[in-house]
């Protein structure tokens, strides 16, 4: 059997209150993405997604669990395998965890250097993870442009000069470039007109096909989910309520909250008392 691109278990999270208690972000999160899988990660608002999102990228440091990538356990901030390093050990290491895992957030332009053209974004995540030089990188770069479909005007602008999609494009891109085994999207879909939006999931899929990166897709909009991921991952509170092939999920849930997620997405004949209903006798359980 092949080893699971990322295996995630018994993630916890919790934070501190202003009044000094403390609150449950991520409560034992588990699962596992198979090598080139696809997994999505839904819920309502607050149920703890980004959170699970950011601590696969070392924003947010777990109380608790393990994250291993490929084989390869994580140890909890950034720590490596424990071995006492100087600063430039421990910039190696961030950079070798960096590889292991890229995010690609909802706001392009906040995460993107709003000096740099796309052709320098791309210059500098190569150079900065020693990827390639000189004309390979050149190469390189000309190649990863095409794969995200940004053309000659795009490459020399810069993100104020280009729009939502194509600057997530070129977030996708940056990430690629790093060549890493998993790529965290947070609702990188969620602030793009649907056509565009449309578009950046074919992207992705594409992406999947031809590089086997492993996916994780964090999304609120079940429709999202159901068109890039092979498996998904219902999260609410900070627990994992249900977890399945999306087809399965989406078609024939399990679980109330699932359920209640599906028919909170407007479609013809919809009944929004229905859902309010069916919130008030969740909220009772
Ligand atoms: N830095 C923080 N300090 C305190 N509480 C936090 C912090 N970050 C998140 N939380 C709380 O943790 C819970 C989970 O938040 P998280 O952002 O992970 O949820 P989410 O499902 O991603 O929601 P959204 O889609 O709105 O981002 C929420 O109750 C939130 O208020």
């Amino acid at each position: 059997m092949t080893t699971p691109a990322l295996v995630v278990e018994g993630l916890c999270k919790t934070y501190a209150l202003p009044d000094g208690g403390r609150t449950t972000a991520v409560d034992t999160v588990s699962f596992t993405v198979p090598a080139g899988g696809s997994l999505g990660i839904v819920g309502e608002s607050g149920s703890g997604k980004t959170t699970v999102a950011r601590m696969l990228v070392d924003l947010v440091r777990p109380d608790a669990g393990t994250i291993t990538v490929n084989g390869r356990e994580r140890a909890p901030g950034g720590r490596g395998d424990g071995r006492p390093r100087g600063p430039v050990g421990r910039r190696a290491e961030r950079l070798r965890r960096a590889r292991e895992i890229q995010i690609v957030f909802q706001d392009p332009y906040v995460s993107l250097d709003p000096r740099l053209t796309a052709r320098q974004c791309l210059h500098g995540a190569l150079r900065l993870h020693g990827r390639h030089q000189g004309r390979a990188a050149t190469t390189r770069v000309d190649e990863l442009l095409d794969q995200v479909g940004l053309g000659e005007r795009e490459a020399d602008a810069r993100p104020r000069a280009l729009s939502g999609g194509q600057c997530q494009r070129l977030a996708i891109a940056r990430a690629l470039a790093v060549e890493p085994e998993v790529l965290v999207l947070d609702e990188a879909v969620a602030a793009l007109d649907v056509s565009i939006q449309a578009q950046i999931l074919l992207l992705l899929a594409e992406i999947r096909r031809e590089t086997g990166v492993a996916l994780v897709f964090v999304s609120h909009d079940l429709a999202v989910v159901g068109h890039v991921t092979d498996d998904t991952l219902v999260m609410r509170r900070g627990r994992a309520v249900e977890t399945g092939p999306t087809a399965r999920v989406l078609d024939a849930p399990a679980d109330a909250y699932t359920r209640l997620l599906l028919s909170s997405v407007p479609r013809e004949g919809w009944d929004p008392a229905e859902t309010v209903r069916m919130r008030g006798r969740l909220t009772e359980l």
